[in-house]
């Protein structure tokens, strides 16, 4: 992949660069800011360097129209306050307020466009429409710089179509992230143990059909849990459940006997009466969740569990939280894989965390981002990548 320095001189140069700032928010109050912080190393080096910067993100899924609840307005204050220096928001992504903030700065200044996927053409399926989108974004810019390793592996207009219309390059986070990631993708140190869990069932339930011919071992908890348990024949209450995935996580249980491959499901499980932070709660056989009742955490039995199967292994991934973590009742799961990756750490193995929200977790359950060999700020990207696949955000980038 290009690289910055092949950009050459950047003085006075319209630079657009793709980050990632898909940060959790608690209203408009943002609970980490990892994903903002990474991307700085490359945003100080293009503004230090006299280039105009102009960054473009998403926030979040909003449906394709402007959705306030979605504005990158904190996000673009957060950013200023970790620069040192104030960070103008466009109100729209093409359209004259984007335009006139870019002719508007000075060289070595940076601005946000406002929310990416606030147009629909953002993650059209359409490629002439992602490539209309493509072309507005470029003529805001000289160059383009891709630097939100989260979102490489997205089709979509900010990230692949645009580098086929400016001179483009990798940013020194997605060098990072894919130097480090490369090392658990070629010869892992074994056993390699790989534990999934999080809210995006129907993204992630993919990788496990390949991760079968890598992995030696596969611990599944979060909202992706509850399809296995199915599979299985168990009822899952009102539990996140991805009904028309139950027959390929079948096939997947299957494969998994036959390769030899471990999966390691939970035990036990907490059940609330609802989704909330004060919800009434229980822990419950995995077997037997009642009717009416959500599972929202891993049980401590689980933890201890899943703790013991990560204590031996040399090569870790991490990708999911193991429930609703953001709820003090239901973070228990979260805390208890955190503590076991640190320990294996600590004994010699090598471990990858990725995802926003699993990386947000760790900082957010205080634990110390030392004790993990390397986090990575995507989670679907850094997954995507250990399979073995061709991201469209990098191979558009290729030399
Ligand atoms: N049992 C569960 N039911 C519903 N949501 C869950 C459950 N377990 C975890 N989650 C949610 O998953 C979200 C993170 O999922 P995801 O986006 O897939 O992870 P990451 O951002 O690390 O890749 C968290 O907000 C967490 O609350
Ligand atoms: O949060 C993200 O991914 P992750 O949850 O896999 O880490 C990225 O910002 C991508 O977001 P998307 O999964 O809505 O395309």
């Amino acid at each position: 992949m290009k690289t910055i320095d092949t950009l050459g001189d950047l003085r006075g140069r319209r630079v657009l660069v793709r980050s990632d700032f898909n940060v959790p928010l608690d209203g408009t109050t943002i609970t980490d800011d990892g994903r903002i912080r990474a991307a700085l190393p490359t945003l100080r080096r293009l503004a230090d360097g006299g280039a105009r910067v102009v960054v473009m993100a998403h926030l979040g899924r909003p449906k394709g129209a402007p959705d306030q609840k979605f504005s990158l307005a904190p996000v673009a204050a957060r950013l200023g306050e970790l620069l040192g220096q104030e960070v103008s928001l466009a109100t729209d992504l093409v359209g004259e307020s984007a335009r006139s903030t870019v002719d508007g700065l000075a060289d070595g200044q940076v601005a946000l466009l406002e929310n990416v996927r606030f147009d629909a053409r953002e993650t059209s399926k359409v490629d002439a429409e992602r490539a209309e989108l493509a072309g507005e974004l470029a003529g805001l810019a000289d160059a383009f710089v891709s630097d939100g390793f989260g979102v490489v592996h997205r089709k979509q207009a900010s990230v692949y179509d645009i580098a086929q219309l400016l001179p483009a390059v990798a940013g020194d986070l997605v060098l990072k992230e894919v130097e480090s990631l490369s090392r658990a993708t070629t010869d892992p140190a074994r056993p390699y143990a790989v534990v999934l869990g999080g809210s995006k069932v129907s993204d992630k339930l993919g990788v496990i059909a390949n991760l079968l011919t890598k992995a030696d071992r596969l611990l599944i908890g979060g909202g992706m849990v509850f399809t296995f348990l199915a599979a299985k024949g168990h009822s899952v209450g009102s539990s996140l459940l991805e009904e028309d995935q139950v027959e390929t996580v079948k096939g997947y249980l299957a494969q998994a006997a036959e390769n030899g491959v471990e999966i390691v499901l939970p035990t036990d499980i907490v059940a609330a009466d609802s989704f909330a932070a004060d919800a009434p709660h229980a822990t419950v056989p995995a077997e037997e969740i009642p009717d009416g009742k959500m599972g929202l955490d891993i049980g401590p039995d689980s933890g201890e569990l899943f703790a013991a199967k990560l204590a031996d292994a040399r090569t870790i991934v991490w990708n999911g939280p193991m429930g609703v973590f953001e709820f003090d009742a239901f973070a228990g799961g979260t805390r208890a894989v955190a503590q076991g990756i640190v320990d294996a750490t600590a004994g010699g193995a090598f471990s990858i965390v990725g995802g926003g929200d699993s990386a947000a977790a760790v900082r957010i359950l205080g634990f110390d981002e030392a004790g993990f060999s390397h986090i990575s700020t995507g989670g679907g990207a850094s997954l995507e990548l250990l399979e073995g696949k061709e991201l469209p955000g990098l191979t558009v980038l290729a030399d």
